[in-house]
């Protein structure tokens, strides 16, 4: 487990700026270690400005997109194409402007796929397709993923984990189906926080006001059922990355003040 470290950042653009120039060397540098990177994306309003910003930096041309495999932290169970879930809004904000490998992408089933409407088999399939990805150097069912993004909830909710649901209680499996979800839709799949926990780094971004609250309280020592962010760490880094108005409430000396 690694201790929260905090960054930030003005406003919400710049976060979203700074968080996909921190991404873009973050990949490369991993690609030049390794020969490969591996991101984990989440969906949400904090996420897609990051994608946004990334399509829109000139250094994305440095990254290899080729090498590069991505997967989902959640995703919104509903027919493919459906303007709410999060693989449609990553295409429109990124994926369809930069050449990656359409195999390399790793979608989580739509309710009109394979499995059909049923949530708990695109669950298993994906923990599937993450266990076949998942080499011997690898801590579990899961592959090591470079760096896992998740948006914070106004809740504290993180990937599709909401507080106090079953999903968040889970120990065993990588990925569940989410039923009865509070933020609509009411259906969705999910990493799981072991799976999460697998992450060499996981970035949590949260922006706005509204994101006040929620950054306090897993900053503060909450448990992590009531306050699934605060069960979202790396495990050789977690990074909180924040825009002033979302980290307004933090305690004093969470972070380092701003030197002008
Ligand atoms: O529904 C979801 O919400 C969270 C947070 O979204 P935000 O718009 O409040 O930033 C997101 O992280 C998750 O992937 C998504 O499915």
């Amino acid at each position: 487990m690694s201790a929260p470290q905090v960054v930030v950042h003005r406003d919400k653009e710049l976060m979203a700026k700074a968080a996909a120039a921190r991404l873009i060397t973050k990949i490369v540098d991993a690609q030049a270690a390794r020969g490969s990177a591996s991101v984990v994306l989440t969906g949400g309003r904090n996420g897609n400005g990051l994608l946004a910003a990334l399509a829109e930096a000139p250094a994305r041309d440095a990254v290899d997109w080729s090498r590069l495999d991505l997967w989902w932290g959640d995703e919104r169970f509903l027919p493919d194409g459906a303007p709410e879930r999060n693989y449609t809004q990553a295409r429109e904000a990124l994926l369809d402007s930069v050449p990656v490998d359409p195999a390399r992408v790793h979608v989580m089933a739509p309710s009109n796929g394979p499995y059909g409407n049923d949530a708990d088999a695109a669950a298993e399939a994906y923990a599937v397709e993450l266990g076949a990805a998942a080499g011997p150097e690898d801590h579990g069912p899961v592959p090591s993923f470079d760096v896992l993004l998740l948006g914070v909830g106004p809740d504290t909710h993180v990937a599709s984990l909401f507080p106090e649901l079953p999903a968040v209680r889970e120990t065993e499996r990588p990925v569940v189906a989410v039923h009865g979800a509070p933020k609509p839709p009411p259906t969705r799949l999910s990493l799981t926080l072991p799976a999460i926990r697998a992450a060499r780094e996981v970035w949590l971004l949260a922006a706005g006001e509204d994101k006040a609250k929620a950054a306090a309280m897993a900053l503060s020592g909450a448990g992590e059922i009531q306050a699934p962010a605060a069960g979202a760490y790396g495990r050789s880094r977690t990074l909180w990355l924040l825009d002033e108005a979302a980290a307004s409430q933090l305690p004093r000396g969470l972070y380092p003040p701003a030197s002008a």
